[in-house]
């Protein structure tokens, strides 16, 4: 038996003026579990995890979070979620603090819980001292981390993150994983995009690999590597190019002018 599901995804498709950017997918996240989604780039990491986020509509099929359809429930899904977009906008003409107390405000959160979050939170990113400064003074990576903490305080019970580890410092990085590593066994559904497959294999109790739109295989990342041991070298690293570099050989999915 498994952890519960937290997020479901049936069938779900993503049209643009007649291209197609993601095939049919369907595949499960459960609670308790880091999920990484591997791609190179265009393969649809970002359109899918939008269109879970109640971000982006569907053309066809649905995703659920904990039983929610984010077509026909988008509130009660997008309650439960938190996104964490690969380039986050934040308020550059408010302080980190005001930004934490904005989202507290709208989350409705109980201050007894969610200041010492934030200020543990806060603390293990190094953004203590900076919390007073308008985000418009911030580094990249420190915009990253702050709306990280922003996602968390309202301790949503599924995350997602596109390409979180993007531009931050190896102990920022560092950092990043283990408080993912952390919420993950507090019981939320981890679920982020990478190109990292080092952070992937380290981090991941599941990945899937998307390309094209399509997902080609499921699976931890040891069984992936077991399977494709005879093939591939002994990496994730080497999975992901074998199945990727294979699936571009079955041919282009349109004409080049
Ligand atoms: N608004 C849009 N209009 C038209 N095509 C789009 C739009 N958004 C995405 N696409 C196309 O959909 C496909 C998937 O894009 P997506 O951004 O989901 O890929 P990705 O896996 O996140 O890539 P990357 O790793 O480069 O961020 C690409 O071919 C992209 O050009």
């Amino acid at each position: 038996m498994h952890d519960s599901t937290a997020v479901e995804v049936n069938q779900l498709t993503k049209q643009f003026k007649g291209a197609t950017a993601v095939h049919p997918l369907n595949f499960e996240v459960h609670a308790h579990e880091i999920f990484g989604f591997l791609g190179p780039n265009g393969a649809g990491k970002t359109t899918t995890m939008r269109m879970l986020a109640g971000l982006l509509e569907p053309s066809s099929g649905d995703g659920y979070i904990h039983g929610k359809s984010i077509k026909n429930h988008p509130l009660e899904a997008k309650q439960q979620l938190a996104y964490l977009p690969d380039k986050p906008d934040i308020y550059p003409k408010l302080t980190g603090w005001e930004f934490l107390q904005f989202i507290a405000s709208v989350f409705k959160l109980d201050k007894n819980i969610w200041i010492e979050h934030a200020k543990r939170l806060l603390h293990r990113f190094d953004l203590t001292e900076s919390a007073g400064r308008l985000m418009e003074t911030y580094s990249h990576g420190m915009k990253q981390k702050i709306a990280l903490t922003g996602a968390l305080i309202h301790q949503p019970s599924v995350i997602f993150l596109d390409e979180p580890t993007v531009g931050l410092d190896p102990k920022s990085s560092r950092d990043l994983r283990a408080i993912l590593r952390e919420t993950a066994a507090d019981g939320t559904a981890v679920f982020f995009s990478t190109h990292m497959l080092d952070v992937a294999d380290q981090l991941c109790d599941r990945v899937g690999i998307i390309h094209r739109g399509r997902l080609l295989q499921t699976g931890t990342p040891e069984a992936l590597k077991q399977e494709h041991a005879s093939h591939a070298g002994g990496s994730l690293e080497d999975v992901f190019l074998r199945m990727t570099e294979q699936h571009e050989t079955e041919g282009p999915e349109g004409e080049v002018p």
